[in-house]
């Protein structure tokens, strides 16, 4: 598969989505969020449980020693990540969104301006204040407490309507350009503003990031199979597992979504910071295909 036949099936996914939920389909937001909570950990995450075959030729690591700092730096910077959750709350949600648009906006095929590309990328996380703003609220606060909350959605609101048409003019004045990368943002565009947040989210991130990552790592690391794949995947997918299960049974919360929510988005969060540096490095290197 290469990654044009990825966006059309990502493309062709969001517009059946998109329809099914307009024609009134839905399911209670309870159940709805744990199954998107499920589908983020299980579909989504893995992408970053490829950061060690690329970080091998990236950081040239080579001995045992040489892989203990690799995995230190990594989880030293995650755990820095949450000790800033813990501290300072609304200063992390505010940086992850910044950090996490711009990650985002690697996923565009082609050569295509910076502005263009924070666009696309902070699509996602802008767009749903349209429509959705108290749900929105809802899962800040759950994720960075009350506080942080109200200061992300009072810097959300006012800006999802020009976000909105900034998005739509910079979709379709490139459509000569790249008709693909096009289409694929304005249904970025149109799924952040019609769906719910987590499930504008999943499939963005299940459908389109998630996916599209992984088919060009597979491509820079040479590897030869899906087996090879999933052989360089599993370890770090069940450490991460295995830290979402410590949370959840060291943290007991009355308040099951609440608490697997925040949990979740604090992982990845932390994952994200050194996950990008890695991707960053990959996108400077030469051939690299990012
Ligand atoms: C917290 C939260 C959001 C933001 C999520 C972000 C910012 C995720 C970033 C993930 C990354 C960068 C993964 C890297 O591969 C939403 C969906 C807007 C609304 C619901 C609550
Ligand atoms: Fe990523």
């Amino acid at each position: 598969m290469n990654l044009r036949l990825q966006g059309q099936l990502f493309c062709t996914f969001s517009f059946f989505v998109i329809l099914v939920y307009l024609l009134g389909f839905s399911l209670d937001k309870k159940v709805e969020w744990l199954v998107l909570i499920a589908l983020i950990t299980l579909l989504g995450i893995p992408h970053g449980a490829l950061d060690a075959i690329l970080a091998k030729p990236l950081y040239k690591i080579n001995s045992p020693m040489q892989w203990l700092i690799f995995l230190t730096a990594y989880l030293a910077l995650a755990a820095a990540v949450v000790l800033i959750w813990w501290a300072a709350p609304t200063f992390f949600l505010i940086g992850f969104l910044i950090i996490s648009a711009i990650h985002f906006s690697t996923d565009i095929e082609g050569h295509f301006s910076r502005i263009y590309r924070f666009t696309y990328g902070s699509c996602i996380l802008v767009l749903p204040a349209l429509l959705y703003a108290p749900e929105m609220h809802i899962l800040f606060a759950f994720v960075a407490g009350e506080e942080a909350a109200n200061m992300v959605m009072a810097g959300l609101r006012p800006i999802a309507i020009p976000w909105l048409i900034a998005s739509i003019f910079l979709a379709v004045a490139h459509i000569r350009k790249d008709r693909f990368s096009s289409v694929e943002f304005l249904a970025v565009i149109a799924v952040a503003s019609f769906l719910p947040p987590l499930l504008a989210f999943t499939i963005f991130f299940c459908g389109m990031h998630g996916p599209r990552h992984i088919m060009r790592a597979y491509r820079f690391a040479n590897l030869d199979s899906g087996t090879a794949l999933l052989k360089a995947m599993i370890l770090p997918m069940i450490f991460v597992l295995g830290a979402f299960i410590s949370a959840w049974v060291l943290f007991p919360s009355t308040q099951l979504d609440g608490q697997l929510i925040q949990i979740l988005f604090v992982i990845l969060a932390a994952l994200t910071v050194p996950h990008m540096l890695v991707i960053d490095r990959l996108s400077h290197a030469s051939s690299s295909g990012y």
